[in-house]
């Protein structure tokens, strides 16, 4: 399996590597969020620009990356407009999708982006092929906040990704009951074990998907989100915890 190297993070070998979400409405509460993160452990930060009040003006936009940037000094920057779709803040037309991530790219400023798989098989190549011309990684999405999937249909999805040339695909469910946790663990399992020739990332959400943000190591999901002031999703565990599981795992195999 090939690992993905964005600056001093290898994704794909070790532990887990943990994604903070911010999720301000203001410029303000976004850069004072990203300077507390000097003293937490993380690895990655996701920037969940849906929630932004400037979201629709690029220039806003491309401030607050800049600034952005500049707080979190070496640490990557993911940048996320999760559409409400898929469990976020607001709607978006997918030419305005494609042109705020591939500008976001282009920047300079951010090191990832996340793109919602099925948006559209043109758009997503169009934005692939932007990010990657830029150099920046692409994570492909998919989420589904009310049931989860069967095995062989999470496992299409994320080599669907796969073949549509995103870095990292990634997929997050929401589980009617335990079993369903069970689906998506074995999904991942089979996904890494047969088919994935680069990371992924699995989760089962709320309280009883958190087993599946913990054991990535074993089964195959290479980064997890934890978080810092507030969650993102459901059954995101604080952050400084989240590492602790991580790290005892980790050492115990
Ligand atoms: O896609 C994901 C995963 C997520 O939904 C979660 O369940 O942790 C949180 C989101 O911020 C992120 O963009």
């Amino acid at each position: 399996m090939n690992t993905v190297k964005i600056r001093d993070i290898e994704i794909g070998a070790g532990a887990p590597k943990i994604i903070v979400p911010i999720v301000g409405v203001t410029k303000e509460d976004i850069i004072e969020e990203a300077k507390t993160f000097d003293s937490i452990p993380i690895d990655v930060v996701e920037w969940r620009v849906d929630w932004f009040e400037g979201v629709f003006d690029f220039a806003k936009v491309e401030d607050v990356l800049k600034d952005l940037r500049e707080v979190l000094g070496s640490i990557p920057l993911l940048m996320t407009f999760r559409t409400s779709k898929e469990g976020g803040e607001k709607a978006i037309e997918p030419e305005a999708y494609a042109e705020l991530n591939i500008k976001a790219a282009q920047t300079g400023y951010v090191d990832l982006v996340d793109v919602e798989i099925f948006t559209g098989d043109d758009i997503v190549k169009k934005i692939i092929d932007g990010a990657h011309a830029a150099g920046v990684k692409v994570i492909a999405s998919n989420h589904d906040f009310f049931k989860t999937p069967a095995k062989a249909d999470i496992i299409y999805r994320l080599r669907k990704m796969q073949d549509m040339n995103a870095d990292i695909p990634k997929i997050a469910v929401m589980p009617q009951n335990k079993k369903d946790v069970l689906t998506l663990l074995a999904a991942t399992e089979e996904m890494t074990t047969n088919y994935a020739d680069r990371p992924i990332i699995t989760m089962s959400m709320a309280g009883t998907g958190v087993i599946s943000r913990l054991c990535g190591e074993v089964f195959g999901s290479s980064m997890t989100f934890g978080a810092a002031k507030k969650a993102s999703a459901p059954g995101q565990m604080g952050v400084n915890d989240l590492n602790t599981v991580l790290g005892l795992l980790h050492s115990a195999m």
